[in-house]
């Protein structure tokens, strides 16, 4: 499929992030696969997935669209969502249409610009759809101007400049979507249905949910604390 067929594709659906790291119950390959093709059943649009493993295990058994990622620390840098060519051409040989890189104001890892980055992205890998994963809105204007595929906010509130907030950032999303240049997807603490129906009102082209989805550790507690806190409330009460 062509870029834009690909990119269209998603307009007004869900993107599933299907991702666990090490240190995580869920971590591996097969149990992230599962977790993909759950969400295929459920009506998502694409998948997004970090390392090359978890992609190629995904693109085995889903045959949704895969936005890839591949987190990566570096001593000298506190980018670490796809931050060098390297990372790169991983997440592209694992079969992933497009590619979320880091496109945030922090310095690299390989000491490039991300405009420099981009460049060497387009004439490497000319069929890859670059994701611009941004934190504010000046970067994602910036990214914009650079002409990448799309914009993401999944950096809000991830850089130590950006808004902090335990709510999604949809005034982020609404400020660029009205820019009406570059399709926005709205990420990143994502929670309810509500919020996720407000991020379209905003203008988001997608939106993608990860945690409230994927990472039942966090799904768990949510729960839990709510119930303790009725729990406290109850004994508080109890105790007049
Ligand atoms: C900041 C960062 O590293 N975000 C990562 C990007 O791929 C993932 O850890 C998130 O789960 C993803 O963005 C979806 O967000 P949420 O899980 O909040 O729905």
């Amino acid at each position: 499929m062509m870029k834009d067929a690909l990119i269209e594709k998603l307009r007004n659906g869900c993107v599933v992030s299907c991702q666990a790291l090490e240190d995580e119950p869920l971590f591996g390959s097969d149990i992230m696969s599962a977790m993909a093709v759950a969400a295929e059943e459920g009506g998502a649009v694409a998948i997004r997935a970090n390392t090359p493993q978890d992609i190629e295990a995904i693109k085995k058994r889903c045959s949704l669209p895969v936005i890839g990622l591949y987190k990566q620390t570096y001593p000298n840098s506190d980018v670490y969502i796809t931050p060098t060519m390297k990372e790169i051409g991983a997440v592209l040989s694992a079969g992933a249409e497009f590619v979320a890189v880091d496109a945030t104001n922090q310095a690299r890892p390989d000491g490039l610009q991300f405009r420099q980055l981009l460049e060497r992205i387009r004439y490497m890998h000319p069929k890859a759809i670059v994701v611009a994963d941004i934190s504010t809105y000046e970067e994602g204007v910036k990214a914009m101007e650079m002409n990448v595929d799309i914009v993401s906010t999944t950096m809000s509130g991830y850089t130590p400049y950006s808004r902090q907030s335990k709510d999604p950032d949809i005034g982020l999303v609404q400020r660029l979507a009205a820019l009406k240049k570059t399709p926005v997807l709205a990420e990143g603490r994502i929670w309810t249905v509500d919020e996720c129906l407000q991020c379209f009102e905003a203008g988001a082209h997608a939106v993608v949910v990860g945690t409230a989805i994927t990472r039942p550790q966090e799904i768990t507690k949510r729960f839990v604390k709510a119930i303790h806190r009725r729990n406290e409330h109850a004994s508080n009460y109890s105790a007049k």
